[in-house]
């Protein structure tokens, strides 16, 4: 039996079509999950060699079960990630005209893409959050709800049709998923990468967040990605969900990692991979004067000369 990707399905989800754009996909097995949290939990307990999720999309930032599925558990790792521009179709069972329409559903990220649409198309349409957008598509194929918001290519897998196609109310709105695995060694750096992290305080104390973004500063490491999400542990009490730029095997980020550990009171490395957002490690910027790997080598083997009195 090949090696199994699960997914966010069922069949028919943008995931999916993010999915299939990985080559190695050619060679796996691909597993539909009923939701994220299944999906994660077939990695953790070894029925999938990986699984690919949502993980925040441009219009909405973060997908807050993917994060805190990673920010909690069993830890888990990011091995890719794929970015895709996402727009909507409003699919129904064949011969529902626009007037008939009294419940829509879709995965909850769609509604803040769709909401202007909405309002002026359908403005008295009761929303029902579904699982995935396929799934809302697949609740409409059951009579559950008159419209789902999907994509166009979802239509034909439930026997709808589509009476809209192009709905978004951003333009170039795109989805970013990422492929999660058992934690091993991240693949070796392209020179174009991205580090995830989750950092929670040690203490509350003023400035407290600007002492934990100082690290990256100071090292001249970029941010992609600041989320913070609840502990659960009482009101104002977070952690922050944070994409730098850099893998961890660049010395500015195993740097900024080590700085980090000695300040928080906890951190979860969620991988070093490929960025998906530039063609090439030319499209990245240099690193700023004095935070090359060449820069943290050589002060380290100044401050090993000066311990030994060879300055
Ligand atoms: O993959 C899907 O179809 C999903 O339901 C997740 C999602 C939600 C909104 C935009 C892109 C993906």
């Amino acid at each position: 039996m090949p090696a199994s990707y699960a997914y966010l399905g069922p069949e028919g989800t943008f995931t999916e079509v993010a999915l299939r754009t990985l080559p190695e996909t050619a060679t796996r097995q691909l597993i539909p999950y009923v939701s994220v949290q299944s999906a994660l939990d077939a990695v953790r307990g070894g029925e999938a060699e990986a699984a690919f999720v949502p993980i925040e999309n441009s219009v909405e930032g973060g997908i807050t079960t993917t994060l805190d599925e990673l920010v909690a558990g069993t830890p888990l790792m990011i091995y890719r990630e794929v970015l895709l521009s996402i727009t909507f179709a409003l699919l129904v069972r064949p011969g529902t005209e626009l007037s008939a329409i009294k419940t829509v559903s879709a995965h909850p990220a769609a509604q803040p893409q769709v909401r202007n649409w909405l309002k002026a198309n359908l403005p008295e349409a009761l929303w029902e959050s579904a699982a995935s957008n396929a799934d809302a598509a697949r609740l409409v194929q059951e009579g559950r709800y008159d419209a789902a918001f999907a994509g166009e290519f979802a239509a034909a897998r439930y026997g709808l049709t589509a009476l809209e196609t192009g709905i978004h109310d951003a333009e170039n709105a795109q989805t970013r998923f990422v492929l999660v695995g058992r934690p091993a060694r991240p693949a070796a750096p392209t020179g174009a990468d991205k580090t995830s992290v989750v950092l929670w305080q040690r203490d509350d104390h003023p400035g407290g967040l600007r002492d934990l973004l100082g690290e990256f500063a100071t090292r001249g490491i970029n941010l992609m990605l600041l989320q913070s999400r609840p502990t659960g542990a009482g009101i104002g009490n977070y952690c922050f969900c944070i994409d730098a730029e850099g893998h961890i095997s660049d010395r500015r980020v195993a740097d900024t990692l080590t700085g980090l550990k000695r300040i928080c009171r906890d951190v979860r490395f969620l991988g070093s991979y490929p960025r998906a957002d530039v063609v090439s490690a030319a499209d990245v910027p240099a690193p700023l004067p004095g935070t090359s790997d060449e820069a943290f080598m050589s002060a380290a083997d100044w401050v090993a000369r000066c311990q030994d009195g060879r300055f």
